[in-house]
């Protein structure tokens, strides 16, 4: 049922259309007026405020679209729905680029129509989001972030100085109130989840529900059941119902991460459901109005997979109506500081009593000058190890600040005119080549060879374990047949 309260206007040149619209309209209770024309529009407009205007792209004196970029440009909050003739995609991409909060393709299903109506109204009616409000619970195994974060706590966990984060954030805030859909793209590690959740906590959907979702990482035989949901005994194994991630994520984001790893006949449900904004369960013959806002991430190039046949391009095109970039981390090495100094916090907070530790100029200069093909994933495990590795040196002195630990010290060689390209590996190497000489000249006795190092047994223990340090004279000669040893030597 409508919201009585709202208020539409409809604009449309055929009066037939007009009257159909304008009578499911009011039998939802609505409140509405129409129009035939950009200037009865632009009229009811001028003296009158609405809660959502719904608008056919052509008309006698000229484009929806028009209409759209004048209430964006005088900042008014009438939410658009825009009418395209079917089959024109870019009129409904270009639609929402300016703002549209969704759009419906011709001949108009009315079901839709009513969904779609609905959902602007009540996004109006949210809006601002109470940051507090709780909602219901979808299944726990889908749903990432119990605690709705506010746009601000979500904006500020990206961590970044750079123009290109700075961008980031901008076009996050930009895009995050449109319903359309957003391709976040960026390598491994760069942050792309981050990103989708700050879009859904900018967005009026922040007090819905998240729904995260890795694509590649569910079996192909379940993908359809858990997208769409099932009825017991609708496949073998389905032994209780199986709510759907469209289900879950109703009034929300589901955030479809490793888009790109989709099988091709699960791309084309997918589209369907995108397309018709309804799905059905398996196992059912009722079908569910669909209200997500899709956001989709990948590493992979999309564009060049459906060049290639691995994608369906007119997927691409639906879900890629927003594209947000998210550089590789190397090419803003100036981001590394503020990155360290989160990513210590954060780690600091996870278990070592809330001493952050910090780091030297140099071993920061150093790590700016890392390859860091991982991005901030690399630089975080990075992070992690080293102070796993150290815990002593880790570990806050008396004056409160912290030694960084050893293993982040960049050895003296990197200091001269080599540096190495895998900084992890090459430190692995260092250290595996001193405990081997060390173990050697005490007759791999370790705890003599700890001592002789200023380590403890423990720590002499996880590093041989570690590095897969041979334990006798016999095994260090079998190593050093093995190739692998042979660089250590
Ligand atoms: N700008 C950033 N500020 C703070 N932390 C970040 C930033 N970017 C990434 N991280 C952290 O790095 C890790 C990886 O980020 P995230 O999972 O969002 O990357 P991703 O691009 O989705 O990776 P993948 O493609 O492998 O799924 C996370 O722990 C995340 O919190």
């Amino acid at each position: 049922m409508g919201n009585s309260s709202a208020t539409i206007l409809v604009v449309d040149d055929e009066p037939d259309l007009r009257t159909l619209y304008e009578l499911t309209l009011l039998r939802e209770g609505y409140r509405v007026e129409t129009a035939g024309t950009l200037a009865q529009a632009r009229a009811h407009l001028q003296i009158c405020r609405f809660d959502v205007l719904i608008t056919d792209m052509r008309l006698p004196d000229g484009l929806g679209m028009e209409l759209l970029r004048e209430l964006c440009a005088q900042r008014r909050n009438e939410r658009a729905i825009v009418m395209t003739a079917y089959g024109s995609a870019e009129n409904a991409v270009e639609a929402l680029r300016y703002g549209a909060f969704d759009y419906l393709t011709k001949p108009v299903d009315l079901k839709q129509f009513r969904t779609i109506v609905a959902s602007a109204v009540s996004h109006e009616a949210a809006r601002p989001p109470a940051p507090t409000q709780q909602h219901n619970t979808p299944p726990a195994a889908h749903r990432h972030g119990e605690e709705i974060l506010s746009a601000s706590a979500a904006l500020d966990r990206l961590v970044g100085t750079s123009a290109a984060i700075q961008q980031v954030k901008q076009r996050i805030q930009k895009v995050a109130q449109s319903m359309a859909p957003v391709l976040v793209t960026g390598e491994s590690g760069t942050g792309k989840e981050l990103v989708a959740r700050a879009l859904h906590a900018c967005s009026h959907r922040a007090h819905g529900p998240w729904v995260a979702v890795n694509c590649g990482a569910i079996p192909e035989h379940l993908l359809e059941a858990e997208f769409f949901g099932a009825r017991k005994g609708a496949y073998t194994g389905a032994t209780a119902d199986r709510e759907g991630f469209f289900s879950a994520a109703r009034g929300g984001t589901l955030f479809l991460d490793e888009i790109g790893e989709l099988p091709l006949a699960m791309q084309s449900k997918l589209l369907r459901v995108i397309q018709e904004r309804r799905v059905r369960p398996l196992g059912t013959t009722q079908e569910e109005a669909v209200d997500v806002r899709i956001v989709s991430a990948t590493h992979r190039d999309l564009a060049a997979d459906v060049h290639s046949g691995h994608f369906r391009q007119d997927l691409y095109y639906r879900l890629n109506v927003i594209d947000i970039a998210i550089p590789p981390l190397r090419e803003r090495r100036e981001d590394v500081p503020a990155l360290c100094a989160a990513l210590l916090q954060r780690i600091a907070g996870e278990g070592m009593g809330n001493l952050v530790p910090t780091l030297s100029d140099h071993v920061l200069a150093h790590l700016q000058q890392q390859p860091l093909h991982g991005n901030v994933r690399e630089l975080e495990n990075l992070l992690h190890r080293a102070i796993a590795l150290d815990e002593e040196m880790a570990l806050p002195e008396a004056t409160g600040t912290v030694v960084p630990p050893a293993v982040l010290h960049s050895p003296p060689r990197c200091d001269t005119d080599e540096l190495p390209s895998d900084l992890q590996a090459w430190l692995d190497q260092q250290e595996r080549s001193i405990l081997m000489r060390a173990l050697q000249s005490c007759g791999f006795n370790r705890t003599a060879a700890a001592a002789r190092l200023g380590i403890s047994l423990r720590q002499m223990r996880y590093r041989i374990a570690r590095l897969q340090i041979p334990l006798s004279p016999d095994e260090a000669e079998a190593s050093s047949d093995n190739p692998l040893y042979d660089a250590h030597h």
